[in-house]
């Protein structure tokens, strides 16, 4: 796993020829269409991650879902991103098979069960040449990495039909983007709505599966508790759309967590 090393322009991960993304030059931003000749811009950043857990932390608002858009390439039509976004180095084009993104909505359809949910999903995503077993193995086999196995024949429920709770919902639309093994995964409030106990496996079990694909994960992420928190190697912190902190989490300056009220207890 490539560990973070500070320098001027922010911190960058050692050359260890890990995966990671980077953002470059201090103009990086997203700029309005909307309001002509407003510049909504990031200034000073400076980031890279490689192979780790990374929060993307702040108030509603501040721009969390926005900065991972720019970065996975997916803006609305009316916005466009300034500086350079840069993977393993190279400025490259994103294809599904290297990045998953998992947004806020939930796109379940809850007459399915887990399983029809995932081998469907299996049969549309992976490569064609790939055989129906292949498929159904990996689908099976990323069920029981989510630790969904005892809910396969669940329906995904919703609206009167009883089924699965929060957490397993979650945990299925977590399951969709794994079935490609991404290289980077974006996941936009994984744990929201779920309690504490539900945040931590989520998590958690993101956490184990990071370290054995080598994924980098980049995860918006609204109060986590101090377990939660403890599980994520760096913290991207912001405030009114700028980046006001990006290190490891555990020398996340206390002083700035509690002035923008972030309930974040020490580690
Ligand atoms: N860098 C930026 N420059 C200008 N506008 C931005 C920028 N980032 C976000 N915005 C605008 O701010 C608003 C909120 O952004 P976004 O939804 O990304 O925030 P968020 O932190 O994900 O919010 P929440 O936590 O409530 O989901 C959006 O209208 C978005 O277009």
């Amino acid at each position: 796993m490539g560990s973070l090393v500070h320098n001027n322009n922010g911190i960058r991960p050692e050359p260890d020829g890990g995966w990671g993304i980077e953002i470059v030059n201090s103009e990086a931003g997203v700029v309005d269409k909307r309001r002509s000749g407003a510049y909504l811009t990031w200034e000073d950043v400076g980031v890279a991650v490689s192979r780790e857990i990374v929060a993307i932390m702040g108030p509603s608002g501040c721009g969390k879902s926005t900065l991972l858009d720019s970065l996975a390439g997916r803006l609305a039509s009316n916005t466009r991103r300034t500086g350079r976004v840069l993977t393993n180095g190279r400025k490259q084009r994103l294809t599904n098979r290297t990045l998953a993104y998992m947004t806020q909505e939930q796109v379940l359809t809850w007459t399915l069960t887990v399983k029809e949910t995932v081998y469907y999903s299996a049969e549309l995503q992976l490569p064609k040449c790939m055989p129906r077993s292949m498929k159904r193995e990996r689908a099976d086999r990323t069920i029981r990495e989510m630790g969904l196995q005892d809910s396969m024949n669940t329906r995904i429920g919703g609206w009167g039909v009883k089924g699965l709770s929060g957490g397993q919902k979650r945990r299925v639309s977590i399951c969709l983007e794994l079935l490609t093994r991404p290289k980077l995964l974006f996941l936009d409030e994984p744990t929201s709505g779920l309690d504490s106990a539900a945040s931590y496996h989520v998590t958690s079990q993101i956490d184990k599966l990071t370290k054995q694909y080598g994924m980098t994960v980049l995860a918006a992420i609204h109060q986590p508790s101090s377990q939660v928190f403890g599980l994520f190697n760096s913290l991207c912190l912001l405030s009114l759309w700028k980046t006001i902190y990006f290190g490891p989490t555990c020398a996340a300056n206390q002083v700035i967590l509690m002035s923008l009220e972030l309930d974040i207890p020490k580690l």
